[in-house]
């Protein structure tokens, strides 16, 4: 590929450098509190701050007076073994020059929105950086989007611009005629395209020279769509400020980087986890972001990678951790690997522990949506309770709470809600865009309701139930998903599983189970298998919450995402698709 150049490995042996400087991020929060400052619950908040300017600048100054070690800013590879590692100064750079692009070649203003759907390339690194510099609002979309997906994006957004490959570019095409609004089309290939700007060769012939926005840190940075787990996708507005928290002390106590670290971050790059954990937690405090270009996903690729480069943070959703376990060798022990984040989705107990068992290291949970960022989460060193999401971040107080936002007591089932009032958190989300009935739905007292259930022990631990709308009543208990999923899970027929409502003449509602079954246990009697999997959960839960009905699938309903549509299999099993 062109984009990629090649360079020899420098890092056979790794440098004993072990930088830890403090975040500038926070260092301008310190310096700036009281000048004008926002308060922000504990957090003094400057009135200004940009990423690029404030932080990415700020590491390209360091390395220039040698006060940063040689290990590069981003380092990209692919599976023919191409690398790109690009220094903080590159970056810098670089990224001035796609602000350039941007503006003056694009003629994009601040305050326009820029539609930005690529896979792992370079660029998409330059354009997000590029559009913090110029204040455009990018919009991350998964490459796996479908025209009709693009259609509601671009049309939602009002987008004026697009930035895209040459895969998609034709679906752009087809429905471009619908967007009155997109003016700019911008393409990332080796191949020109009608229509399109050559966005690498653009970047090449820029200018490096731009003055970064003065962004008011609650000035619109980025725009998400959710992932359509429970309808259509609501467009998530995030500020500058979104961009300061990865800096706070109490944020950086969660994954612990340090200048001389590398994460790898797995993340799709469209999803507002590719903002943490692909840009903000890592350049926060100058650490090293790895990324595998990865077009397929293949855990024997992951496991050669954690064993050939000296990645020392992982982030990924459980699932990627899972499919390492399913298809290695039985002992797993990755020489430079020190910290193993996770979230997106519930993580199971057993995977957790089989993960340290074969691995020696732990698997430390993470929670956040796309309009909260991580929220929640178990820092290293903090202790490990297996099926807890951990505590609430600061400046994030996360409460549970009942529908009219009051606080529950220790162990008693609600709502995850975090306070917002009298001070709404740096890093909490504007509001869904033109959509002030849904923004005010999420208000509940102080708080703004995430939409899961959960409660929270006596030391602040947080245990996930599920989403509000999957939990099911039967027999006037309440049962959460995913206690009977993980309770599934243990035993060995069961791959995947799935529990939702089920209507019931007798019962109203009674929990069913969708079970995709692990390649062993396929040819065995069905009606035996029912019963020993309901058997099972009897064993391992209180009896009520076992699966009345059971069904087995050969796979179960998801997002792009790969979150399970439990609202899918609910509204089939009460006729209502
Ligand atoms: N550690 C975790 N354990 C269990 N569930 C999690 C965890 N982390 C995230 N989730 C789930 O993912 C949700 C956030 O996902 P996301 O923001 O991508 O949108 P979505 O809720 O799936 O989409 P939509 O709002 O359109 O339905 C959380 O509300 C929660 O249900």
């Amino acid at each position: 590929m062109q984009w990629l150049m090649k360079f020899r490995v420098l890092w056979g042996i790794r440098k004993p450098y072990r930088g830890f400087h403090p975040a500038p991020g926070y260092l301008r929060c310190q310096s700036l509190s009281g000048v004008g400052a926002l308060r922000w619950n504990d957090y003094d908040v400057p009135e200004e701050f940009n990423f690029a300017s404030d932080v990415l600048d700020y590491w390209t100054q360091m390395e220039k007076e040698g006060k940063r070690g040689p290990n590069p800013a981003l380092w990209l590879v692919n599976n023919q073994g191409d690398e790109l590692k690009w220094s903080f100064g590159e970056l810098t750079d670089l990224s001035r020059r796609a602000a350039n692009v941007l503006t003056q070649t694009c003629g994009l203003q601040q305050g326009d929105r820029l539609a930005l759907i690529l896979p792992r390339v370079p660029e998409w690194w330059l354009v997000v950086i590029g559009c913090i510099r110029a204040g455009i609002i990018f919009m991350p979309g998964t490459i796996q989007l479908k025209a009709k997906d693009i259609l509601y994006r671009l049309q939602a957004s009002k987008a004026k611009g697009i930035v895209t490959t040459d895969t998609l570019a034709p679906e752009v095409d087809s429905l471009a005629s619908e967007c009155p609004t997109l003016k700019t089309k911008l393409l990332v290939s080796d191949h020109s395209h009608q229509g399109w700007l050559d966005l690498r060769s653009l970047i090449k012939s820029a200018s490096p020279d731009h003055t970064c926005i003065k962004s008011k840190t609650v000035d619109p940075m980025a725009i998400f769509f959710t992932s359509g787990t429970t309808g259509f996708p609501k467009m998530v507005k995030h500020c500058h400020g979104f961009a300061l928290r990865s800096s706070l002390p109490s944020c950086r106590k969660m994954l612990q980087l340090k200048t001389s670290d590398i994460l790898w971050c797995f993340s799709d790059t469209g999803w507002i986890l590719a903002l943490c954990g692909c840009i903000m937690e890592p350049w926060a405090v100058g650490a090293t972001l790895f990324i595998h270009h990865l077009p397929q996903f293949d855990p024997k690729v992951i496991e050669q990678m954690l064993l050939k480069y000296p990645i020392t943070h992982s982030l990924a959703v459980p699932l990627v951790y899972r499919m390492i376990l399913r298809h290695a060798s039985t002992s797993l022990r990755f020489p430079t690997l020190e910290h193993c984040i996770t979230g997106g989705e519930a993580l199971l107990p057993e995977d957790q522990e089989e993960w340290r068992r074969r691995t020696g290291l732990l698997l430390y949970e993470i929670y956040g949506q796309t309009e909260t960022g991580i929220s929640c989460g178990t820092p290293q060193g903090m202790k490990i309770k297996p099926g807890s999401m951990g505590k609430s971040i600061p400046p994030f107080d996360i409460q549970i709470i009942d529908d009219q936002g009051n606080t529950l007591p220790f162990n008693t089932e609600g709502n995850i809600g975090i306070r917002m009032k009298p001070t709404r958190p740096i890093g909490l989300f504007m509001g869904y865009e033109d959509n002030p009935v849904k923004t005010a739905e999420v208000e509940c007292g102080d708080f703004y309701n995430c939409g899961d259930r959960a409660t929270m022990d006596e030391e602040g631990y947080i245990w996930f139930l599920g989403r509000k709308d999957d939990i099911i009543t039967a027999s006037g208990y309440r049962i959460g998903p995913a206690e009977v999923e993980n309770a599934l899970a243990e035993h060995p027929a069961v791959a995947e599983s799935a529990v939702v409502s089920s209507p019931d003449p007798i019962r109203r509602e009674v929990v069913k189970a969708f079970i995709v079954l692990t390649p062993e246990f396929l040819s065995h009697d069905r009606d035996q298998l029912t019963k020993e999997l309901q058997q099972h959960v009897k064993s391992l839960t209180a009896p009520y919450k076992h699966p009345r009905k059971v069904e087995f699938v050969s796979e179960l309903p998801k997002t792009i995402t790969g979150k399970i549509k439990r609202s899918d299999l609910r509204k089939k099993e009460f006729g209502q698709m």
